[in-house]
This record gives C-alpha cells, structure tokens and sequence, in this order.
C-alpha cells in the first residue's frame, strides 16, 4: 500500500499504452517489469495460471475482455478482484471479423500468394494477372447469413455491422444482458441453440468467453450440422473449438474455411484455414481504450477501494465524505455487515457512510468513518470470519 514513503507498486506483465501508464502518475505509483512486492498487476494476455502471484497483491488489472488467462478463482479466495475493460476493444475485433468474412469469401489469401508469386520482370504480366484470378473468385457478404454465437460487446457490434452490410443474422445468446438485447438491430433473429445456429448460417462468428461451458462449443458432433462450404470464425480462444474436429470437416471437403485469430500447432499451414496471430484487439485504439479504462479502475481502487468492471466483485462505488476509509472483500454469508460494524463500535469508531454489495459468493463493503483506525481494529476485522482481505484507505 502506498503511503508518502513508497508510491503504490504496479507489476506490468505485457506491453501496455503509454496513454494507459500515463493514468498512474509517477511519484504516486511505480510501474515497471520487474517489481518484487507489487500492489497491483497490469496484464493483457500472459499467463498468469502457473504464476506464483505475490501476497503483497491486492488487484490485477487485465487490459482487455478475457480473463481465462488469470486464476480468478483462487484470487476471489483471497479477496483480490480482477478488473477488465468491457468493449474497449470490441470495435477492433469487429472490424477483424468482417475482415475475416471477407478474406474467406473473396479467396484473399491465396489471390494474395497468387500475385506475390508473380515475377514483376517477366513479359505479359498483364496477361497472367488475368489469367489467373480465375480461381479466386469468390461470392458476397450481402444475402448471406451470418451467425452470431455470444451476444455481448463484441458479438452486438459484428452482428450490427453484418446487418449494415445487408447480410442476414442469426444470434444466440442464453445469458445475453438486458442492455445488448436493447443494443441489437431488431432484425436478429434469434437461435435457441448453438445447432440451430450452426445449422442455417453460412458464416458463424464466435463470440464467448472461454468458460467450462464453452469449451469445445463446436466440435465433432456439432460441426457436422454446419451448411457445405460453410465459413467457421474464432475471434473467441483457441479451447472454444476443437480444431481436430474442425480439420477434418475441412478434408472432407464440408466446411469451406475456419478463420481464426489463435494459430495452434494443429491449424497452421492448413490450405482452408485462415490463420491471424490474435490480433483481435490489435490496434492503437483498442491498446489505448483497454489500457486507460483498467488503469483509471485500478487506481480507484487502490487509493478509494471503489470497484468498477471487476469480474468476480459487484461493482461498489462510494463518494469520499471522510478521510478515513476500510475496503473490506468478503465472503457472501450473514452477518458480515453486522460483525463488521460491531467491531468498528468497539473501537469508539463512529461510521459516517457504508455502502455492502454481494454478487455470486463474493461481497465487498466499504466503511468510512470519522476518526483514523488502528492496526488493532484492522487485525481485528481481518479475524472475522468470512473476511477475505481488509485494506485501509485513509484520504
Ligand atoms: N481475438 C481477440 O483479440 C479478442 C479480443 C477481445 C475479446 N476476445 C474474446 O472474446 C470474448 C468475448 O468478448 P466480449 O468483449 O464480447 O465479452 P462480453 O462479456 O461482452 O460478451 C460475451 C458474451 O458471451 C455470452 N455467453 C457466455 N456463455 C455463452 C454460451 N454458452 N453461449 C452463448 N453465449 C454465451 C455472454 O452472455 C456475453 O453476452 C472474450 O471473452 C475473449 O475471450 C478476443
Ligand atoms: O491484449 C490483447 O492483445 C488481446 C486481448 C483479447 O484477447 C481480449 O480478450 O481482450
């Protein structure tokens, strides 16, 4: 914890924004690549799973939508949220999605091979650029249906985007939020299922995050379902689809490509897939949006204790009306308000404002109050049980 001897300590694990950095002003934070006893972790895609995260750490940050690279399970037990940035980069993958459908459909790949190949001092180049182009003539995006699995920030804005491209579309979304269903163009239809969209698209863009129930979301007995000649697009993780499953519904000729932003040993060099090297949310803007959104969240909740985007914690936002502040993460059971508030009477603490928020098994709560706390009544806080983790936030 910073105090007026040691800013707070940022760990940055990847390549990050300067924009982004620039959020976390020197002298009051130090932020480098290699910090022994760091506060916070800034991260986009490394992975963290087999990482021994320091005790010292109270938040990671990840610039970017995904966090199946982080182990949020076992930081939820230690009372460390893990932030996000929702939709930072969701135009930059848009954008590489209908890029996608139109490598695929336009043959670009091999028309782009094709011209290389070509000798720029060899006679009739004309004659031979005509000849040929023939074999990669390809259709429109326009009439053809795209499905959308995952309907959240980036699935909205691809399946937007298609709709203005005059394509029809086809959504499925089981745990679609209030706000995307209002966000989407009235034309979606909608899918019940994962089959039902795999069986009436010609191109199927995923769009979900890697969870245990979207894990090998389309695999051999699923792939099959898809149209002949049907477009497979994976902006998602490479664990969303079985690529054994997918490469062989490419030799047997039924599936027309797989585009897909993650080349494991398995797909690469394949002829029909079209393989970038994830570069999703690979743009200025992204990095720049990604990267001040999580910092701007973390340094709220390093120096105010406020949550905002964290994904295992509600979001717990407190205006500061006194100088003496207590971040408490807790475990989602009874009585922790009451236990909290108790022991804070004992110690002749007058609480000004409190505001305990749950979500899932997880609860946060934050306590100002009108006189400074001691080491005791934070030792004694962090004695109750069901207290993850007690941070003290004075002004
Ligand atoms: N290629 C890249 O560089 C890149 C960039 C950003 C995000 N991503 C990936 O894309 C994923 C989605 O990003 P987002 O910003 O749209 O996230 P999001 O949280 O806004 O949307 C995810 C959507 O998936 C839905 N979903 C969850 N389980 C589902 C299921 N079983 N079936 C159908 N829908 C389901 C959710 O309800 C939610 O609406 C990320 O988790 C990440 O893995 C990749
Ligand atoms: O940081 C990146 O480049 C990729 C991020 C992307 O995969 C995400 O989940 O947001």
């Amino acid at each position: 914890m910073a105090n007026a001897a040691r800013p707070f300590q940022v760990l940055v694990l990847n390549q990050i924004s300067e924009l982004g950095l620039q959020r976390l002003p020197a002298g009051r934070y130090q932020v480098g690549k290699s910090i022994d006893a760091p506060d916070a972790v800034l991260v986009r895609s490394a992975d963290m799973h087999s990482m021994d995260i320091p005790a010292s750490v109270q938040a990671i940050a990840r610039a970017g939508a995904g966090t199946n690279n982080i182990p949020v399970k076992v930081l939820s037990a230690r009372g460390v949220p893990v932030f996000n940035a929702p939709g930072a980069n969701a135009n930059a993958v848009k954008e590489l999605v209908l890029a996608g459908m139109l490598l695929a459909a336009r043959n670009l790949p091999g028309a782009l091979r094709f011209v290389e190949s070509l000798d720029p001092a060899a006679p009739g180049l004309d004659e031979q650029v005509e000849n040929g182009k023939k074999p990669f003539a390809g259709f429109e995006l326009a009439g053809q249906t795209l499905g959308v699995i995952g309907l959240g920030k980036i699935g909205c804005l691809v399946a937007h985007a298609a709709i203005q491209m005059g394509m029809n579309v086809l959504g499925h979304d089981p745990e679609i939020t209030v706000d995307a269903a209002w966000s989407l163009p009235s034309q979606v239809r909608k899918a019940a299922s994962v089959s039902e969209v795999l069986r009436n698209a010609q191109f199927v863009s995923l769009h979900v995050p890697l969870v245990d129930a979207t894990r090998h979301m389309v695999n051999a007995d699923n792939v099959r379902l898809m149209k002949p000649g049907a477009v497979l697009l994976n902006f998602s993780r490479e664990g969303v689809v079985d690529d054994a499953a997918v490469l062989r519904a490419l030799d047997s000729g039924h599936l027309g490509r797989y585009v897909c932003d993650f080349p494991s040993a398995a797909v690469l060099r394949h002829p029909k897939v079209i393989a970038l090297p994830h570069l999703g949310a690979s743009t200025r803007e992204a990095e720049d949006n990604c990267a001040v959104m999580v910092a701007e969240q973390l340094r709220d909740y390093l120096e105010n204790g406020n949550i905002v985007n964290a994904v295992n914690f509600p979001a717990v936002s407190m205006a500061r009306e006194s100088a003496y502040r207590v971040g408490i993460a807790n475990a989602n059971v009874p009585n922790m308000v009451g236990q909290i508030s108790t022991a804070m009477a004992h110690a002749g603490l007058n609480i000004h404002n409190m505001v305990n928020k749950s979500r899932g098994e997880m609860a946060y709560t934050l306590v100002d109050v009108d006189s400074a706390v001691s080491d005791d009544v934070l030792e004694t806080l962090r004695a109750i049980d069901g207290v993850l983790a007690v941070r003290y936030l004075p002004a």
